[in-house]
């Protein structure tokens, strides 16, 4: 059985308001985006890893991120596009043809762990498409354009979707055609599945496993990265 992983790095981290892509900013004295990498790059599960990068910073992933800190399971850097989904089929298009599942993780998100992969592995065998998730803690309502509350869900059907997403090679790379032939534009990967019918397994992420989005992610980050050093 060969797993691909593809990591999509290519975004502008407009909301973290730094003078760089936020993947390149330190944590725990290394770039963001090389924690991500460690960990798919250490799990003996994990057969190949396809970064999608900006095309201005293809260069600098190769130097400054594979190079330096030597890993060798990345096989391509491929240039992203102008939106998550349109990197994220970009570096789909490049996976080995021999790839039985592959999955998708966020590179601004480094706090993942060794358990939670070999986890969604484990269930994508058996299941074709699956998302980890948290519980949402805060209540959520669905406002207007007007900013006027319209609805409250029941807080026990929601969950917090995070990366990575697991999917049979094939029907990942279906979902990814047909959302380009419909216009679809959606958030995370597993909403394209959603919309070819197909059941999407949900199982336990961890609230640790941050998208590092704003600056007060990285604070957080930092402290748990430093815990985990002890
Ligand atoms: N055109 C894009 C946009 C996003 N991403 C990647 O998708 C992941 C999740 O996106 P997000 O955290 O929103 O990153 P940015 O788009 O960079 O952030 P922002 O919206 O603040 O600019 C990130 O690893 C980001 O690099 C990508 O590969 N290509
Ligand atoms: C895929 C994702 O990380 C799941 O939570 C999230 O939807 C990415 O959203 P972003 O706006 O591209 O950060």
């Amino acid at each position: 059985m060969k797993v691909s992983v593809v990591i999509p790095a290519a975004g502008q981290g407009k909301r973290m308001e730094a003078n760089k892509n936020k993947q390149f900013l330190l944590l725990g004295g290394k770039p963001i985006l090389s924690h991500t990498i460690t960990i798919f790059e250490s799990s003996s599960s994990i057969d190949e890893i396809i970064l999608v990068a900006q095309s201005e910073e293809l260069d600098y992933c190769q130097s400054e991120i594979i190079h330096k800190y030597n890993f060798n399971k990345v096989s391509k850097i491929i240039a992203g596009g102008a939106t998550r989904q349109e990197s994220v089929y970009n570096g789909l298009k490049a996976v080995s043809e021999d790839a039985d599942f592959i999955l998708i993780h966020d590179g601004a998100r480094p706090l993942l762990t060794n358990e939670l992969i070999e986890h969604i592995i484990t269930e994508v065998e058996k299941y074709q498409a699956v998302a980890i998730g948290v519980p949402v803690k805060d209540t959520i309502k669905i406002i207007n354009q007007d900013k006027v509350v319209v609805d409250t869900p029941k807080r026990d059907n929601l969950i917090a979707i995070q990366t990575p997403q697991a999917f049979r090679r094939n029907l990942i790379l279906e979902a990814y055609q047909r959302a380009c032939e419909d216009d679809y534009l959606g958030t995370d990967s597993s909403s394209l599945v959603e919309r070819l019918n197909k059941e999407i397994r949900v199982i336990e992420g961890s609230y640790e496993n941050l998208k590092i989005t704003t600056p007060e992610d990285l604070e957080l980050a930092e402290r748990i990265i430093s815990r985990r050093l002890v």
